[in-house]
């Protein structure tokens, strides 16, 4: 396997708070790989370490420069257009543009950031992301402000790229059922200090969001956790 990104005895303090207690594992080149756990835990510091924003205690090797990260919220600056947020990332207008399309946005470039849905607002920070060709895709919790149609057309966008490009995606989340859906490997963690527990690999993928064995492998997950929290 080629790795992508190896993390080594991975911890985390902030002032004498521990958040991150040893984590190791590596995720290949292609892989989809979520960690799941509760609030608090260090999902996003982690993301954050990853991008070189945090200091940390271990080892920590990213084997690509080409990171592509969808922050929680959608994070634009009010004051510039659409078109002249994303400029600043990469200027492509060919790219943009058909990103645009791909997430119901195109009309839209030219509109300022208070001018659009938060949901909108979080579509384009997909964009942003995707713009730079990542090989590493590094997700928090970015599903949460969109409905459920645009949930399901955003994380079908994400899998139809994925199957063309084979990008790696690192998924921060606490939600099982879009964990299940969006990866193959997922790691369960702890409260803070958060340790790995287990980690999962999901051999069936769901079609979709309305495929039934989306919701027979939810559940086996919930399960899984359940019997390591008891
Ligand atoms: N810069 C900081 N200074 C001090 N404490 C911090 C800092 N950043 C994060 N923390 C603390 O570290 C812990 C982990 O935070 P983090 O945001 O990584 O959790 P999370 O798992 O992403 O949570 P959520 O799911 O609620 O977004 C929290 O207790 C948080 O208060």
């Amino acid at each position: 396997m080629e790795v992508i990104l190896r993390v080594e005895g991975l911890r985390k303090d902030f002032n004498g708070m521990k958040v991150i207690e040893n984590w190791s594992f590596s995720v290949g080149k292609g892989d989809r790989v979520t960690l799941l756990g509760p609030s608090g835990c260090g999902k996003t510091t982690f993301l954050r370490i990853v991008s070189g924003l945090e200091d940390f205690q271990g080892k920590v090797e990213v084997f690509t420069d080409k990171i592509g990260y969808v922050f929680q919220e959608p994070r634009l600056i009010p004051w510039k257009t659409i078109t002249e947020n994303l400029m600043l990332i990469r200027r492509d207008p060919d790219k943009m543009a058909s990103l645009l399309e791909k997430v119901e946005l195109k009309g839209f470039e030219n509109h300022y950031p208070w001018q659009l849905s938060e949901g909108m607002k979080q579509r384009v920070n997909f964009v942003r992301a995707l713009l730079v060709d990542p090989e590493l895709l590094l997700l928090d919790e970015p599903f949460d402000a969109l409905d459920l149609k645009t949930k399901m057309k955003v994380m079908n966008l994400l899998v139809d790229l994925w199957q063309k490009r084979r990008f790696s995606i690192v998924f921060v989340t606490h939600n099982v059922k879009e964990a299940v859906f969006l990866s193959e490997r997922i790691f369960l963690l702890s409260g803070r200090p958060s340790k790995i527990l287990d980690e999962v690999e999901l051999k069936e993928k769901a079609r979709d969001f309305t495929d039934e064995k989306l919701f027979g492998l939810e559940k086996m997950v919930i399960e899984r956790l359940l019997s390591l929290l008891r």
